[in-house]
């Protein structure tokens, strides 16, 4: 397990697939120019999926080797495929920035706040059933995709009431907002012009 310095922060981006945590994510991140954590993963891209920036797609068995060396930091099985963050890149971009981002289910997003406490801000992302399913469906995404995704909804909707902070991404302009004005509380980076 990494050492934490005093003042670095790990971002959490949560809450059900589709509800916009990834754009809401980028649009803070940006902001704040801190370093995202891109997640290796055993699943096949999916078209518009771009390796190495949404993913780091990588095989089975080189999934396991990493994991038998002690790579992941959390690393956890979904719908029969890993995923995982690897420690490494969670030191580089701390070392760098002092804060990264990163977006996980709820199994994950425990894991690393089991480890580090404080130090973990979990904001969870939501949007309605009805809006998370049209979005996925204007995607494109693979209709046995949306089925699974929507399968867990209530599952990690009930995780809201866990998470630090919960934005509903109804307007991405105003969740992203909402989101940089309580981050600059924690981070006081003097970026945001509150009025
Ligand atoms: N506020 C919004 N209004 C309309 N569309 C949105 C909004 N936020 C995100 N979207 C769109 O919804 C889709 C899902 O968003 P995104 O990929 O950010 O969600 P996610 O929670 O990371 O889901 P997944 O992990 O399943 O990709 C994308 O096409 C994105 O452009
Ligand atoms: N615990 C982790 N969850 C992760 C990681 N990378 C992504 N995710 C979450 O998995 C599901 C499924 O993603 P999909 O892209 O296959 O639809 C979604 O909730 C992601 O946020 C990770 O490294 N660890």
């Amino acid at each position: 397990m990494y050492e934490l310095k005093d003042r670095d922060k790990i971002i959490v981006y949560t809450g059900p697939d589709g509800s916009g945590r990834k754009s809401v994510a980028e649009a803070v991140g940006q902001t704040f120019g801190m370093a995202k954590v891109i997640s290796f993963v055993t699943r096949a891209p999916r078209p518009g999926d771009v390796d190495g920036q949404d993913y780091h797609f990588i095989s089975h068995e080189l999934y396991k080797q990493m994991e038998r060396q002690e790579e992941f930091l959390e690393s956890v099985e979904i719908d029969g495929d890993y995923y995982g963050i690897r420690g490494l890149d969670v030191e580089l971009g701390l070392n760098k920035y002092g804060c990264i981002y990163t977006v996980l289910n709820r199994d994950g997003a425990d894991i690393l706040k089991n480890m580090y406490g404080d130090k973990v801000i979990r904001f969870f992302i939501y949007a309605d059933r009805r809006t998370v399913e049209e979005r996925e469906r204007k995607q494109g995404l693979d209709e046995s995709i949306i089925q699974k995704h929507l399968s867990h909804y209530d599952h990690d909707m009930d995780y809201r009431s866990s998470c630090e902070h919960a934005v509903e991404n109804f307007d991405l302009g105003q969740a992203t907002y909402e989101i940089s004005n309580t981050l600059e509380n924690y981070l006081q980076r003097g970026l945001i012009d509150k009025d």
